[in-house]
């Protein structure tokens, strides 16, 4: 049996946060994550999540970056009281997941990987829509109506259905009715996939006013120039388990080095033969060295230094080098770095922005 529960099970809140940046309540003063020891298994015995350990603070905007299946959504599930911890202690903004499920959820804002905005309603109505199912004050619904469809650039069409939207339009709408209730922690599942860098970057405009206005942030993506543009701090889940934390700054240190980029020449086996020279090469002891489509990549603390002598190996093996290029490691050799893997975006910027 699934231990999945209905986000709809929830009460209408009652007690209420006065807004981003509001004085943080429960217990955990200046903490709006706690978790401690955290352990998911599923029904069938897939074990999601096993002995997680993360604190993110009030205020932060926090990335939580890992491969397909890595446990990344079920993570949010439990911090979002939708799916119950085997074991371990969460507690979001003081609250415990088990024993306060509801003033958790009053607490946070969810906007999952699905929109959940109703295409038959207009911007204005969806936006009162969740006024209503979040209890807030009938007094207050036009005022707030009116600032989230600001805030998320959708007033020009306000009274339009939303089913006319673009992508990029449906899922500002989509993150508006998740604040509603203006809560202080928001989390964001993989909000921008599929849709096109305009549309996207509408988007982090309008989650970085919210962090700048005190919400805090907990945001998973597959795009890692997204969280390197908008994240303080990530960490790196793989098969249910943190295996890196910082800042992205500190991250891209810990990769060690810089990148080599070689390009070869067509020839049979290149790459495979470029490789093994690479590994052979003395100056690139704990090197990480990956072909690539058009050659290989070497991630090494001597790339800058020892770049030209392996070129010169290259040449003297007979392989054609065609184009080299050294550089600082971005977020995406971070993440093959630690996982083994280059992120999958496939599918990604699909969606066509913007009509208005
Ligand atoms: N309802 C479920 N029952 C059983 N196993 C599940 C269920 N939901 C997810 N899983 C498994 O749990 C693991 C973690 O899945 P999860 O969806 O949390 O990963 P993810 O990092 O969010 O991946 P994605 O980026 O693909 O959404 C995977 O092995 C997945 O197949």
């Amino acid at each position: 049996m699934s231990n999945e529960q209905s986000i709809a099970d929830a009460e209408t809140p009652r007690e209420r946060s006065q807004g981003p940046g509001a004085s943080r309540v429960g217990s955990g003063e200046h903490t709006s994550i706690d978790i401690s020891g955290l352990e998911l298994t599923y029904g069938d015995g897939t074990e999601a999540v096993s002995g997680v350990d993360l604190t993110v603070g009030d205020g932060e905007f926090f990335g939580f970056l890992g491969p397909n299946g890595a446990g990344k959504t079920t993570m949010i599930k439990v911090l979002a009281t939708l799916l119950s911890p085997t074991a371990g202690e969460v507690r979001v903004n003081g609250f415990d997941v088990r024993t306060e499920p509801r003033k958790v959820r009053e607490s946070i804002g969810y906007m999952a990987q699905e929109t959940s905005i109703d295409p038959e309603l207009t911007a204005e109505e969806n936006i009162r829509f969740a006024c209503e199912a979040y209890g807030v004050p009938r007094g207050e619904r036009d005022k707030r109506t009116a600032e989230l469809l600001d805030l998320v650039d959708l007033e020009a069409v306000a009274d339009k259905r939303s089913e006319e939207f673009s992508g990029g339009m449906k899922k500002r709408l989509d993150a508006a009715t998740a604040l509603v209730h203006r809560p202080p922690l928001v989390f964001l599942d993989e909000p921008t996939t599929g849709l096109d860098p305009k549309a996207r970057n509408r988007l982090w405009e309008y989650f970085q006013r919210i962090n700048e206005q005190g919400t805090t942030i907990f945001l998973t993506t597959q795009y890692l120039e997204e969280a390197d543009t908008l994240c303080e701090r990530l960490a790196v889940i793989l098969d249910g388990e943190i295996v890196a934390d910082g800042s992205p700054a500190d991250l891209k240190r810990q990769v060690g080095g810089d990148v080599l980029d070689i390009e070869l020449g067509d020839g049979p086996g290149a790459q495979a033969r470029a490789v093994t020279i690479a590994h052979e090469f003395d100056d690139f002891d704990n090197a990480t060295v990956e072909e690539t489509e058009t050659g290989i990549s070497v991630t090494a603390q001597a790339a800058r230094q020892s770049g030209t002598d392996l070129l010169v190996a290259l040449r003297d093996a007979g392989l054609i080098v065609t184009g080299f290029n050294v550089r600082a490691p971005t977020l995406d050799d971070v993440f093959l770095a630690i996982t083994g893997e280059r992120v999958d975006t496939d599918g990604g910027a699909a969606a066509t922005e913007e009509s208005t």
